[in-house]
């Protein structure tokens, strides 16, 4: 038979086996749902607090899990992964400097191709408010974030807040531009936290889900850069994307905004 009278052969990939730690969580839950329904993409196990981590990805296979658990656990879960060889997507917040330090040593000691992506925040809107932020930073003489969130949140502020605080301080200290103008001289607690020297704010209300907004003053105008994730479905197109991406990018990654290119 000629190549060119030869039936058709459809060409097989297998579906790319994922688990997701923190399943019955309220993220988990949601990142169960849009796996399920990716294509390329296989749930193979939901994984829930006092469950042996090691046991489930020997048992599932999976070759990528994704982390919505809680800040206290998600670092030792990690490295649980990367132990086994499964790439990491990690959306659960708590993640600092020392923490990140260990996970890249370990990630070089392992040295076995394993990616870990951690992101603060994996909607659109929130990437971009964060991009656009720390673009206009340097540009304006004042600067502060308002994070509010549903208040069923354990950690303030946001990791969110955290990393657009950082990503603003950067570009404003590579611009020579000092820190905020503030005449306070009594009740600064009333003038939240300070992060890399940008104060934040955290509102925790009944209704809101997750939302950020940042605040840059010049002497006679205001810019106000906000995102809303009004539904935790708002997440899930970044979180698939980040899954479909993790096999071809060895090593540590923090931020979503470098798997889209607009860092
Ligand atoms: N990056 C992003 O885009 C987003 C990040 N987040 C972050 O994700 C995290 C989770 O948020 P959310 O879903 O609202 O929180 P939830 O409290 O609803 O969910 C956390 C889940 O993790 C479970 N859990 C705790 N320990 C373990 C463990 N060792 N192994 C497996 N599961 C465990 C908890 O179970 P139990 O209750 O039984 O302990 C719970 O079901 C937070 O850090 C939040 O800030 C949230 C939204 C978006
Ligand atoms: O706990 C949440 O809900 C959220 N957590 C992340 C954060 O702390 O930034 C992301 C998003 O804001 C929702």
């Amino acid at each position: 038979m000629t190549s060119s009278t030869a039936p058709d052969t459809p060409e097989t990939t297998n579906p790319l086996r994922v688990a997701v730690l923190g399943a019955q969580g309220r993220m988990g839950k949601t990142v169960c749902d849009a796996v399920e329904a990716a294509d390329g993409l296989e749930l193979v196990a939901r994984v829930d607090s006092g469950e042996d981590l090691a046991t489930v990805l020997e048992r599932s296979k999976a070759q990528v899990a994704v982390d919505f658990t809680v800040p206290s656990v998600t670092e030792a879960n990690v490295h649980a992964l990367i132990d086994a060889g499964v790439h990491a997507v990690v959306g659960t917040t708590g993640w600092d400097e020392a923490s990140l330090g260990r996970l890249s040593e370990h990630l070089q000691r392992a040295h076995n191709g394993v990616s870990v992506l951690i992101a603060p925040n994996f909607s659109l809107s929130a990437v971009f408010a964060m991009t656009l932020a720390a673009k206009a930073a340097p540009y304006f003489e004042s600067v502060e974030i308002v994070e509010l969130h549903h208040p069923d949140k354990v950690d303030a502020p946001s990791g969110t807040a955290r990393h657009t605080a950082a990503a603003i301080s950067a570009t404003r200290s590579a611009a020579g531009r000092g820190s905020s103008p503030d005449a306070t001289e009594t009740g600064h607690e009333a003038r939240g936290a300070v992060v890399d020297g940008i104060h934040v704010h955290a509102v925790r209300l009944r209704g809101l889900t997750a939302h950020e907004e940042i605040l840059l003053g010049n002497p006679g105008e205001q810019l106000s850069i906000r995102q809303d994730s009004f539904e935790r479905t708002s997440f899930m197109p970044g979180v698939v994307l980040a899954v479909r991406k993790a096999p071809s990018r060895p090593g540590l990654t923090v931020g979503l905004e470098n798997l889209l290119e607009i860092g």
